[in-house]
């Protein structure tokens, strides 16, 4: 007994020597890795196993806009991989070469099994399927008759909008005058819900009654829409919130741990089910459609929604005689609307609760907006046309200014399969470079009082961006050939928002002195903005 419990310590003791030489050999060779890596850089020593998460945890947005302060132009950050994170605008000119296609990251087999890998444009990396879907996302977005159909399904969308408001002031009112009426609301919630909604009817054609829903989550009377109809719609939205959490975890754990980690075994079976839910409604709604064009007579003009130019290209149904063009497939259809919802909602909600908080945090501005507003809607106050919006010069100066100081997306991602000569160094292919558009943003050599919320920076024609030396300077889109294709929508949406919403509303924070409430992941979200809504005089 007593051998056998000596030869168990012996096995204990032995077990324990190999997994302190495992760990020893681990970190030895982590170091000599490290420290003999191709172009060493500046930038937060990484520790083992966890690189420099635990440098980024606490506030990525800090990180990202410190890194060029505490390392310079050029640094680098270890995460599951050796990032270059480059904060110079000429920095990024070859990566933004309009004539090169560059990835924004290797195959990653999580983002395959949620079904976006190698799908639409935002997770394909595959350049020949991409470049017909971004094709056709450019093409679409230029069209005047969609820009329209745009302008017009805002102005509608947001008379809804405004008429839940009014309802629910109304009712938290107790006295006679019901003009006079406040409403303290999360906007980040009505925010959410009306880029959803406006994203759907624009693209898909389809309604999904989000701001409906959240109007009856907060009302004693109800919105006009069938109960059910409001729940599916609400239904559907959420699952598209879901999916996104979905990418983030499949995106970044590898297989073993979704499948063998009891917490995240069950999450991820979740995320699956919820996939299967979303793909199975998106194909839906296409084949809805398309049953619906196949009906349709050839006097009727064909609608001008993103899916119906998606069902009808390079078919003969639409104008395009290029005979090598085919139609595109269902599976595409499906992964392009996605992209557009995955790019187009959360993106300009959240740049939307900034804008309003620097409005209501700078009287000033905010005046000088309203004088811009009032000037430019005159004849109705609740309806504002595609040209209005090109003379809300000022309003977009403060759009511009507002992304430098917190961009929604603050670091832009690219992977070279060529080498490459980038910031004065050669770079072997297989190299990840993180653009740090939040770095750029507030870099001292470029913006003069760069903490600053100053939108003259760029309304005065002298100090425009296009004079600032550098067209890079200013990202918001990203830039190159995978700049973001929903830009000209996103501004037509904010500009057609602002107008309306402060033309005839008095917003103001309900605490003046709370700072954003940031939360930086792959883009940087409001976690809620609680804000007063009053009718204006
Ligand atoms: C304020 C709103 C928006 C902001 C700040 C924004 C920003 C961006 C940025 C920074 C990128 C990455 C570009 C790069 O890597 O160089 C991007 C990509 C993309 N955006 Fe947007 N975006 C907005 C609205 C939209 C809208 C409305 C849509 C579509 C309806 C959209 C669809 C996309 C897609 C599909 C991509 C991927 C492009 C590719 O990989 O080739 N975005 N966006």
């Amino acid at each position: 007994m007593a051998i056998q419990n000596i030869i168990n310590l012996i096995y204990t003791v032995d077990y324990y020597l190999l997994f302190i030489a495992f760990i020893t050999i681990y970190i030895f060779n982590f170091y000599y890795k490290y420290l003999n890596r191709p172009n060493p850089l500046p930038g937060p020593i990484p520790l083992p196993f966890i690189g420099n998460f635990h440098n980024l945890l606490y506030d990525p947005k800090k990180f990202y806009e410190q890194s060029q302060s505490k390392y310079g132009d050029i640094s680098e950050v270890n995460l599951d991989r050796r990032f270059v994170l480059l904060t110079r605008p000429e920095y990024f000119e070859k990566l933004f070469d309009r004539k090169l296609f560059f990835m924004r990251q290797s195959y990653n087999q999580g983002l395959e099994e949620i079904g976006m890998f190698g799908h639409g444009i935002a997770f394909n990396e595959n350049y020949e399927n991409w470049k017909p879907n971004n094709k056709f996302f450019m093409d679409t977005f230029v069209a005047q008759k969609f820009m329209d159909n745009a302008v017009n399904s805002t102005n509608n969308l947001y008379k809804e909008l405004s008429d839940y408001w009014q309802s629910l002031g109304k009712q938290n009112t107790s006295n006679n005058n019901n003009d006079n009426w406040t409403l303290e609301t999360d906007f980040t919630k009505w925010l959410h819900g009306f880029t959803n909604d406006i994203v759907s009817i624009i693209i898909t054609g389809e309604r999904t009654y989000s701001i409906a829903a959240y109007y009856n989550s907060l009302s004693l009377k109800k919105s006009e829409y069938p109960d059910a109809i409001v729940e599916d719609g609400d239904r559907f939205v959420k699952s598209i919130v879901k999916y996104i959490q979905g990418l983030m975890l499949f995106s970044s754990t590898g297989s073993f741990v979704r499948q063998y980690i009891p917490i995240i075994k069950n999450k991820s079976v979740d995320y699956i089910k919820n996939r299967d839910y979303l793909f199975e409604k998106l194909d839906k709604i296409i084949k809805k459609r398309k049953e619906d064009i196949k009906k349709m007579t050839i006097d009727k003009e064909m609608r001008t929604d993103m899916l119906t130019s998606l069902i009808t290209a390079n078919t003969n149904l639409n104008d395009s005689n290029d005979e090598e063009l085919k139609p595109i497939a269902d599976i595409e259809i499906r992964g392009n609307i996605l992209d557009a919802f995955l790019g187009g909602t959360d993106t300009t909600t959240n740049l939307f609760c900034f804008i309003t908080y620097f409005i209501c945090k700078n009287p000033h501005v905010k005046q000088k907006m309203l004088s811009e507003i009032d000037c430019i809607l005159t004849s109705d106050k609740s309806y504002v046309s595609y040209n209005d919006l090109q003379k809300l010069r000022y309003c977009e100066a403060i759009i511009k200014e507002t992304s430098r100081l917190v961009p929604v997306i603050p670091v832009g991602h690219r992977l070279i399969t060529e080498e490459y000569e980038i910031a004065g160094y050669k770079w072997p292919p297989g190299t990840h470079f993180m653009l740090n558009f939040s770095g750029v943003h507030t870099h001292p050599k470029i913006w003069p009082d760069p903490e600053v919320f100053n939108p003259d920076r760029f309304y005065n024609d002298d100090l425009d961006d296009k004079k600032l030396g550098d067209k890079s300077a200013l990202v918001i889109f990203g830039g190159g050939r995978r700049i973001c294709p929903g830009r000209r929508l996103a501004m037509l949406e904010l500009l057609s928002l602002m107008a309306l919403v402060f033309k005839n509303y008095n917003v103001e924070l309900v605490n003046k002195n709370e700072p954003l409430k940031l939360i930086t992941l792959m883009t940087t979200t409001c976690q809620e903005l609680k804000v007063r809504i009053s009718p204006r005089p």
